[in-house]
């Protein structure tokens, strides 16, 4: 295939610029720059909010397929050896999203210039890491008359080799919810804790007790997370702390699971309000739904791999996952799946010095990009 479409310059521009939920203006302007400079012929372009859809219109269509991106990046200061660092202080694309955007252009600048029998619809959506972008944009009028028969989404995996895709049947990602607890107690001096409520020690309580919810409620043969990823309290080193708060998330593998973690935090959280006579509040912030990939779309896209990039590509059956994904919220709605794309680096998602290998890129723009043409020609 020959193609014009620089993967590595995209990714790097994508990289410069990662902005917050919602706010991916920049981004956005990229993404539709880009797209312009595509042939027109067969491509229509709308936007919701920060976030751009493409309709690549078939020559006889009998179905429409679906790549979704997502475009968010995250509040981490990045630590990477790159030249090629985030221009946004304290933000940066530590999840791969730049990297997810970049294999949609690829996948749809080969198909704005050969388009297939079927429809594709390219989503480029806003908002993954909070407080989500899916769900809305499922339910928007611009996504309504492009809505894909089957969707496919793509997440970097730092742990597999370049060349390998992980996926699975079945639940991949978990169910979340956000976890914000605020706790309200009484401020004072340092000498004189009698006298004053103090949160930062209900809190400290509070984040032990947490955890016994996970070890001590949960069926060990099931699983739940609970991490609290942030704590703020206090003023200053000699002041008792009037509130605390506590950040953090939670995962499980069944709704059911999800419903009796937050009603044991909620009991948990009213034993530190009787113990420390203070007061808690509780909000959950925005719930992801599972990324469950539906058996018999996913069998497929696993069998054609087997049976044709068996030589290129390894496809590993891997287990579930504790991270979450808004692209859950597709999956209910239509039939596919989301796999992992192996980038080989030894940093973690999340983590202020990934470094995924970009070679991984055009692995997966020619395993979509076949992928969809054999799928259309069926
Ligand atoms: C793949 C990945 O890392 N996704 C995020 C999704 C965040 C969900 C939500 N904001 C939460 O924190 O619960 C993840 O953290 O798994």
């Amino acid at each position: 295939m020959t193609t014009t479409f620089d993967s590595v310059r995209i990714r790097r521009d994508l990289h410069r610029i990662p902005e917050p939920g919602y706010q991916e203006f920049k981004t956005q302007r990229y993404l539709l720059d880009t797209i312009a400079a595509l042939p027109q012929e067969h491509i229509e372009v709308r936007t919701w909010r920060t976030g751009v859809l493409v309709n690549v219109k078939g020559t006889n269509p009998q179905r429409r397929y679906g790549y979704r991106a997502d475009m968010d990046g995250l509040p981490i200061e990045e630590e990477t050896g790159y030249d090629f660092r985030s221009e946004h202080p304290g933000f940066m694309h530590a999840c791969g999203h730049d990297l997810h955007m970049t294999i949609g252009l690829g996948v749809l600048s080969r198909f704005a210039r050969q388009p297939l029998r079927d429809n594709l619809t390219f989503i480029f959506q806003p908002a993954e890491e909070g407080p989500g972008g899916a769900l809305p944009m499922l339910q928007s009028e611009e996504l309504r008359d492009w809505m894909p028969d089957e969707m496919f989404a793509l997440h970097i995996a730092p742990e597999y080799p370049v060349g390998t895709i992980a996926t699975k049947p079945g639940i991949l990602f978990a169910n979340t919810s956000e976890l914000f607890i605020d706790l309200i107690g009484k401020g004072g001096h340092a000498a004189f804790p009698h006298n004053a409520n103090d949160m930062i020690i209900a809190a400290c309580q509070l984040v032990g007790q947490l955890q016994t919810v996970i070890s001590r409620n949960i069926n060990p043969l099931d699983s739940a997370v609970i991490t609290i990823g942030r704590m703020e309290a206090g003023t200053k080193q000699n002041i008792i702390a009037e509130k605390a708060r506590l950040e953090g998330t939670i995962r499980t593998l069944s709704a059911e699971s999800m419903k009796l973690v937050k009603s044991r935090i909620e009991a948990v959280v009213s034993g530190i309000e009787a113990s420390f006579g203070c007061r808690a509040e509780i909000n959950y912030g925005s719930n992801y739904r599972q990324v469950y990939n539906e058996a018999e779309v996913t069998g497929r896209f696993m069998s054609w791999l087997r049976e044709t990039r068996a030589g290129d590509v390894q496809l590993v059956e891997c287990t579930e996952a504790m991270t979450g994904e808004d692209f859950g919220y597709f999956l209910e709605a239509v039939p596919g799946f989301m796999f992992w794309l192996g980038v080989s680096t030894p940093y973690g998602l999340h983590h202020a010095k990934i470094e995924p290998d970009e070679r991984a890129i055009d692995v997966a723009v020619s395993v979509m990009t076949d992928y969809f043409t054999w799928r259309s020609a069926e």
